[in-house]
């Protein structure tokens, strides 16, 4: 990855190649710093590193400054300190280089009620100067169907679902091939059908290559979808990886199936198990430093009846936990 260097050289005809480059950033912050003039410190110096290719999640509590890197990250507000680079360029400063080719959708998509969804894509295709005009009709029917809006491209927007409008935004975002998406809350408002649409779209776009940044306040959302991701919390970076690395950083937890969960519970804590519930038939525990296949053994010594005994995989809200020694807030 490239370092953030103020007096490297522009080399516009190479830049393509480098960032493609599978081991190259597309984003890569570092001690990235806001603090708004109420004095309000958003974002606390953050390193952030998104890798080509990856469906990054930005993960954190209301509040825990998301937007306000996205915002950065745009160009759209300056950082009071550090620095941002997207597809290897400084921002806000190369603004104009980076930004056609990045589709992105923040704070909602801004819409016409009064038009069709396929005018609003007409208009917002116009508005684009490097936008050929010759090729303006089928560009915006290619994106509507992408977001399978195809049927629905002559009704107007404001007879959308919100979970259409947030399909028309990305079928915005998808005008021209991009080779960032930067999504910000795409799920926020939306039923579970829409959250699944919008979902399986995120991931067939990150099929084709585009590398899709997007934050969600929601644990369960950037586990099914994403591949890395980082946590936030009041600003500051809690961590950041691949989503299985994350995960994997947390022990999971002992689950155990049996009709005797009461001696079960039992056996466990002689065992060595710490924090151990029993629900019904469902007794779980943290695992104890033991070998499994003692603690298994123990349970049928003592006439436990095992149906089950399996260790589950430590989730990201694990991993969480295990940071922070906090829930996970989404209220915070
Ligand atoms: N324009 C602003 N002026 C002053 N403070 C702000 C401004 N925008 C955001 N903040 C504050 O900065 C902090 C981070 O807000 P930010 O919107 O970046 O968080 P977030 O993680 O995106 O949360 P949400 O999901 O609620 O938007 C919050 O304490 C917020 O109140």
């Amino acid at each position: 990855m490239a370092e953030p260097s103020a007096t490297e050289p522009k080399r516009p005809g190479r830049e393509p190649d480098r960032a493609e480059r599978a081991d190259d950033a597309v984003i890569a912050t570092r001690g990235l710093t806001k603090r708004y003039r109420g004095g309000q410190l958003a974002v606390d110096g953050l390193d952030l590193t998104v890798p080509a290719g990856s469906v990054f999640g930005f993960l954190g509590p209301n509040g825990s400054g998301k937007t306000t890197t996205i915002r950065m990250l745009m160009g759209l507000i300056e950082p009071t300190s550090g620095s941002a680079r997207v597809l290897d360029r400084p921002m806000p400063r190369a603004s104009r280089t980076v930004l056609p080719r990045v589709g992105a959708l923040i704070e909602g998509p801004a819409l016409y009620g009064f038009l069709s969804g396929r005018d609003n894509l007409l208009r917002y295709d116009a508005a684009d100067p490097t936008a050929d005009p010759r090729t303006r009709r089928e560009r915006v029917a290619a994106a509507l169907d992408r977001v399978g809006l195809a049927a629905a491209g002559g009704k107007k927007a404001k007879a959308y679902s919100l979970g259409m409008k947030q399909r028309l935004g990305l079928a915005a975002a998808l005008l021209q091939p991009r080779r960032l998406l930067v999504l910000d809350e795409p799920t926020n408002g939306l039923d579970p059908q829409g959250m699944r649409e919008i979902r399986t779209l995120v991931r067939e776009l990150a099929s084709d290559g585009t590398t899709v940044f997007l934050s969600s306040h929601l644990l369960d959302e950037i586990e099914q979808v994403c591949t890395h991701a980082a946590v936030m919390a009041q600003g500051r970076l809690i961590t950041q990886g691949a989503v299985a690395d994350l995960a994997a950083g947390a022990r999971g937890r002992l689950v155990v199936t049996t009709p005797d969960a009461g001696e079960a519970a039992r056996v466990l804590k002689e065992q060595g198990a710490a924090d151990v519930v029993v629900d019904g038939e469902r007794v779980t525990s943290e695992p104890p430093e033991r070998d499994l296949a003692e603690v298994n053994a123990a349970l049928v010594a003592a006439r436990v009846r095992v149906r089950g005994f399996v260790l589950e995989r430590a989730s990201l809200e694990d991993a969480f936990v295990a940071l922070t020694g906090e829930g996970f807030d989404v209220a915070g």
